[in-house]
């Protein structure tokens, strides 16, 4: 499991060792590792030695880690040129670079001799801004970051890309898009969500040895859908496995529904009871007209459910009915005030924006893709429900203010069709018991598995998640 830290966690938890006189041992521990993350990157591309690089430097300890790394660089064989972007930088870090050999020149003006230096280096290391910064870049410094940016250097982060929020992952003003990143102390938030995450490149953390307290975010690996995945057991039989009662469909979208049913086939369900006017396929059986009359251990309600009355009383139905449920597409504009936190709404952007607003918050869907985990917060707390942002990141947000954000798929997933099978997973995970905002994370991390599978590189239609499914978790089981 990946875990994220707030940047003002990670600062708490440096504050005891800052206080015991340790800041340095903690600086030159960071500045080590990105040194030889810089170093891996130098040999790959043709060697240490005689290779050059530019740093970025801004007024603070992030400017000093990198200042401290390139130091070590330099007694390497490595030329190294600061550009110092602020009007002060740290003092320690720049004399030892300055006796190492290193080149300082100053931003103040000379953009066009610095964009040409950094252009010509082999990489760039961003030193501008860490975990201190308020806001992204701003004014001449933003121009100028701005300016290189649209040549594309190879760049590596120091602790983040400078300018995006460690917190929230927001991006205000231009960023470095880095090809790694190296994070201190523990990976921040803002590194694992969207829009940040994009500007990231590959991850790579470095031990202070800091004692942090609970994550703020999680993210599954394969290893955790193991664990949690609920695979069958000799004895199971398909009612102890779970069934699923579905509400989906309308004379308009028939197609939904068959979506629907097939992904949360695919995920392995005891027993589907399918509501609603589609032909369901051969598996599934058809429920009783009304959801009282359906033994059912979850439903799954809205996707394809549009003017369809008797579609939309089932779906009120089976939220009221204090069983866990998906409510997906069609569902998200019909829910009672009060919700549970067994009940996993799944959103993308704009029915998020759209329900915040029918809630009294007037959001747009620019709003949550700016700031993707707040607005889904937000929506928790507004409903008191599990809510599935989903994107090429999905975050999902549980009531007691567990987060996760998956990030497996390809934008081959963005079809239409996609959502209805990634809320059968869901469902089916639900009916097997699984605690929602884990069944949401699961299933939105085996969609996306699904989906990287089907596609090899190429376009895929949803039905194809849906087929690839058992293949992943087959391939899954066998790390159990
Ligand atoms: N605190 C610690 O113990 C450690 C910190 N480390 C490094 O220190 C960094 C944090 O250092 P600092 O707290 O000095 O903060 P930063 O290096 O992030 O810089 C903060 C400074 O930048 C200025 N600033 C903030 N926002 C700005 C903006 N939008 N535009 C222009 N200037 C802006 C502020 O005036 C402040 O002086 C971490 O990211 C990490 O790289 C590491 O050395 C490990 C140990
Ligand atoms: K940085």
């Amino acid at each position: 499991m990946i875990t994220g830290y707030t940047g003002t966690a990670v600062r708490d938890a440096e504050q005891p060792l800052l206080e015991a006189g340790r800041g340095p041992e903690l600086m030159a521990k960071a500045a080590y590792g990105l040194a030889n993350a810089v170093a891996w990157r130098l040999r790959e591309s043709g060697g240490t030695y005689g290779s050059s690089i530019v740093l970025l430097i801004g007024p603070g300890n992030n400017g000093g880690d990198a200042l401290y790394a390139a130091t070590l660089l330099l007694n390497r064989g490595v030329r190294a040129t600061a550009v110092l972007v602020a009007d002060r930088a740290h003092q320690e870090a720049l004399t030892s670079f300055r006796l190492a050999g290193g080149r300082i020149l100053k931003l103040d003006g000379r953009h066009e001799e610095c964009l040409a230096v950094a252009l010509s280096a082999d990489l760039v290391i961003d030193g501008i801004l860490g975990i201190g910064a308020r806001g992204g870049l701003r004014g001449e410094l933003a121009g100028f970051v701005e300016r290189l940016a649209e040549h594309a250097p190879a760049v590596i982060a120091c602790d983040l890309p400078s300018g995006l929020d460690a917190d929230s992952g927001a991006v205000s003003g231009p960023l470095l898009a880095a090809l790694e990143t190296v994070t201190f102390g523990a990976i921040k938030t803002g590194l694992l969500l969207p829009p940040g995450e994009e500007f990231c490149g590959e991850l790579s953390q470095i031990d202070l040895g800091l004692e942090l307290g609970d994550a703020e975010l999680r993210r599954l690996d394969e290893h955790d859908i193991v664990d949690h995945w609920p695979w069958p057991h000799r004895v199971d039989h398909k009612y102890s496995r779970g069934v699923l009662g579905v509400v989906a469909g309308s004379n308009a979208y028939p197609g939904a529904a068959h979506l629907a049913l097939r992904g949360a086939l695919s995920a392995g369900t005891g027993m589907i009871r399918y509501l609603g006017p589609a032909d369901p396929p051969p598996e599934v059986v058809r429920g009783a007209s009304t959801v009282a009359a359906n033994r059912v251990q979850a439903w799954l309600v809205g996707p394809g459910v549009v003017e369809d009355e008797a579609q939309q009383r089932r779906c009120l139905d089976a939220l009221r009915s204090g069983l866990p449920v998906v409510a997906d597409a069609g569902a998200l504009s019909l829910l009672p005030r009060e919700l549970g936190p067994n009940i996993v709404l799944t959103p993308h952007a704009g029915e998020l924006a759209t329900l915040l607003s029918g809630l009294g918050d007037r959001t747009e869907r620019t709003d949550v893709e700016r700031q993707p985990l707040r607005h889904a917060k937000r929506a928790v707390e507004l409903t008191g429900a599990t809510v599935l942002l989903k994107g090429a990141t999905t975050i999902v947000v549980g009531p007691d203010g567990q987060v996760y954000s998956q990030s497996e798929g390809t934008p081959w997933l963005a079809t239409a069709g996609s959502g209805d099978t990634l809320a059968g997973i869901i469902g089916t995970l639900l009916a097997s018991g699984v605690e929602p905002a884990l069944a949401a994370a699961m299933a939105a991390s085996v969609h996306g598995r699904a989906g990287v599978l089907a596609s090899q590189g190429g376009p895929i239609a949803a039905s194809d998640i849906a087929t690839a499914v058992p293949r992943v978790l087959g391939e899954l089981s066998c790390l159990a």
